[in-house]
């Protein structure tokens, strides 16, 4: 079946066509595969809990609070969060200004194209590039910290409409890296330091103070044949843990072994979709885990997504905190940075292996094993 003909030069490079128009999922966007393993929902069964956890910050003890959080960190590596303090204005402002930034026309959007090598613009995000298939999305990828300046290459005359969109995004921004401040020292907690010794950490005060913050809008346009087709090909994360703001409209499914399911994460107006990167298995010398994710589409409806991922700046060394290894024991991996350890994963995906296993150190006498097996 022939593809509707992309919208523009960017769109074409990009891989989008015009979603609206398609009334069956071309053979370009159709994916193999996607049902090898069952999706279910997040309940708790009989003999089986997949039931996603949720992590309430209001108000609770703050000892249970970091409990309920270790165990979703080791457990699953995601959570929803709630209690969080974040006003519910935020999520509508931002909803309704992405939905406006992806309607605008294809010529708007060309103009901020990605290109080759660089991080920040319009288009397929930097992992899609080792498909063959195109996913059932739009995206949109850009540094917090440089808002104003991305969004005049969409908004050229600098006007109200620009104006606005910036203020929103920026709000966001705000609410996120101070919740994300918050959440990285109840992590700590969560790994057993007391609120003296995350006082007065170097270390953990330096991971809590550098943190950077990466926006990607996501787009789900509602499809005509969603079992056909998937939003976000299946992968980990790599910074320390993303923050995802999502309609009330499920899609994020996590991935649950014995035996291999897709476990669909719930979408309650409020909370947000917390996902651990591999940056932050590897702080914590394997004890916390990544999330291996992926979203699916909806027949009926669009679905936006935000995640605010949140990692250490370009040139900070990651390695496992001194409070995550065992006593007597040696770090479980290298130090690495998080531009060195994309270029890892890159090499690791053509080999298919494990890019933190590639970092693991061998135990004296042992093999290591805190990197669970390959997705
Ligand atoms: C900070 C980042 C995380 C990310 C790579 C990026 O530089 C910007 C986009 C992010 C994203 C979004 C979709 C999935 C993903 C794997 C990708 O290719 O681009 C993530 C990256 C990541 O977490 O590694
Ligand atoms: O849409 C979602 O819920 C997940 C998005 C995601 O995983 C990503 O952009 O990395
Ligand atoms: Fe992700």
């Amino acid at each position: 079946m022939p593809s509707p003909p992309p919208t523009s030069p960017a769109a074409a490079a990009a891989g989008y066509f015009e979603f609206r128009s398609a009334e069956h999922v071309p053979e370009t966007h159709e994916w193999p595969g996607l049902h090898d393993h069952p999706s279910v929902d997040a309940v708790a069964v009989a003999g089986r809990d997949d039931a996603v956890p949720v992590v309430d910050l209001g108000g609770g003890d703050p000892a249970a609070v970091a409990r309920a959080l270790a165990r979703a960190a080791e457990e699953w590596g995601a959570f929803l969060l709630v209690g969080h303090g974040v006003p519910a204005g935020v999520a509508a402002r931002m909803e309704e200004q992405i939905a406006r930034l992806f309607a605008l026309p294809a010529a708007d959007k060309d103009r901020a194209g990605r290109r080759p090598g660089e991080m920040n613009g319009y288009g397929r995000p930097p992992y899609a590039l080792r498909f063959s298939r195109l996913m059932w999305s739009e995206g949109y990828t850009f540094a917090a910290a440089t808002i104003r300046d991305e969004f005049r290459r969409v908004w050229l005359d600098g006007g109200d409409d620009y104006l606005r969109f910036c203020e929103v995004m920026e709000e966001h921004h705000r609410e996120m890296m101070a919740l994300g401040k918050r959440l990285v020292d109840v992590f700590f907690r969560a790994l057993g330091l007391t609120d003296e010794q995350i006082a007065a950490g170097e270390t953990e005060r330096e991971i809590r103070e550098t943190l950077t913050a990466t926006m990607h809008l996501n787009l789900y346009p509602k499809c005509p044949e969603p079992e056909r087709a998937i939003g976000l090909a299946a992968h980990t994360d790599s910074g320390f843990f993303t923050l995802i703001m999502q309609s009330p409209v499920p899609g994020l499914q996590l991935l649950r072994r014995d035996p291999e399911r897709w476990v669909t994460v719930p979408a309650p107006p409020g909370a947000f979709a917390v996902v651990l990167g591999d940056l932050f298995q590897l702080l914590t010398n394997g004890r916390f885990r990544s999330a291996f994710h992926r979203a699916v589409v909806n027949g009926d409806r669009d679905r936006i997504s935000v995640p605010y991922f949140l990692g250490p700046p370009g040139n900070m060394e990651v390695a496992p905190l001194a409070a995550a290894v065992p006593p007597g024991r040696k770090p479980a991996f290298r130090p690495v940075t998080w531009p060195e350890y994309m270029r890892v994963k890159g090499k690791a995906s053509g080999l298919d292996a494990s890019a933190l296993a590639m970092l693991q150190v061998p135990e004296e006498g042992g093999e290591g094993g805190v990197v669970p097996p390959k997705n």
